[in-house]
């Protein structure tokens, strides 16, 4: 689906004009007579980074989930600098989400949902404690993950893309840095130093 997306907003490259038959009159004639001069197709960077931009737009518009099993694992390749799922839950600000902890710590069998984030200086959290049978969510942690984890303003609201970091393979376990280096967290959760 993706790369169907991709495909659609890939330019289309410029068509050769027809090769004219060699008579007399065109004997003479330079190579340019027959060819139309091709310009470079290659784009830009800027023009790059704006399909990029588009595409994971269109991506967290959509809601796409493609190439996923739940562990989570990647049953495609993934390049890098692909979009490759988002973690999607509740967004809220920072008190709320403080205030949610404290009820959460109360249950031993809850497990730690909350994604902290900035954008534009501005400090989000997104909760995606309940059960959305979303993939986002169950993305596991580790320092040295294949993702990495990309803002992004969406019709006026902050999402949080999960962009590959490298090539990824498919069967490979999906993993990222939930950057909490707290000692707290540490202490609770030892599984985060690694
Ligand atoms: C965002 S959830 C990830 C999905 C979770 N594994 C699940 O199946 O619902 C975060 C929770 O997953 C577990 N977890 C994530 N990464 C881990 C790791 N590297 N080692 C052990 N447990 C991990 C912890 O229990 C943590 O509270």
């Amino acid at each position: 689906m993706y790369k169907m997306v991709k495909a659609l907003f890939k330019q289309k490259r410029q068509g050769r004009c027809a090769f004219r038959q060699k008579t007399s009159e065109s004997l003479n004639h330079k190579v340019t007579d027959y060819f139309s001069v091709r310009k470079s197709i290659r784009r830009t960077k800027g023009e790059v980074l704006e399909e990029r931009k588009r595409l994971l737009e269109y991506a967290l518009k959509k809601g796409i989930e493609d190439g996923l099993e739940v562990g989570v694992f990647a049953t495609k390749h993934f390049q890098k600098g692909e979009f490759v799922v988002e973690y999607s839950g509740e967004l809220i600000d920072v008190n709320e989400a403080y205030r949610r902890e404290e009820v959460y710590e109360q249950d031993e069998t809850t497990g730690c949902y909350m994604y902290y984030f900035k954008y534009n200086e501005q400090q989000y959290c997104i909760d995606a404690t309940a059960e959305s049978g979303k993939f986002g969510r169950l993305v596991n942690h580790s320092r040295n993950g294949n993702l990495l984890t990309k803002a992004v303003m969406v019709d006026g609201v902050p999402r949080l893309a999960l962009i590959a970091k490298v090539d990824i393979k498919r069967d490979q376990e999906l993993l990222y840095d939930y950057g909490d280096r707290s000692k707290e967290s540490l202490v609770h959760h030892p599984w985060l130093a690694s």
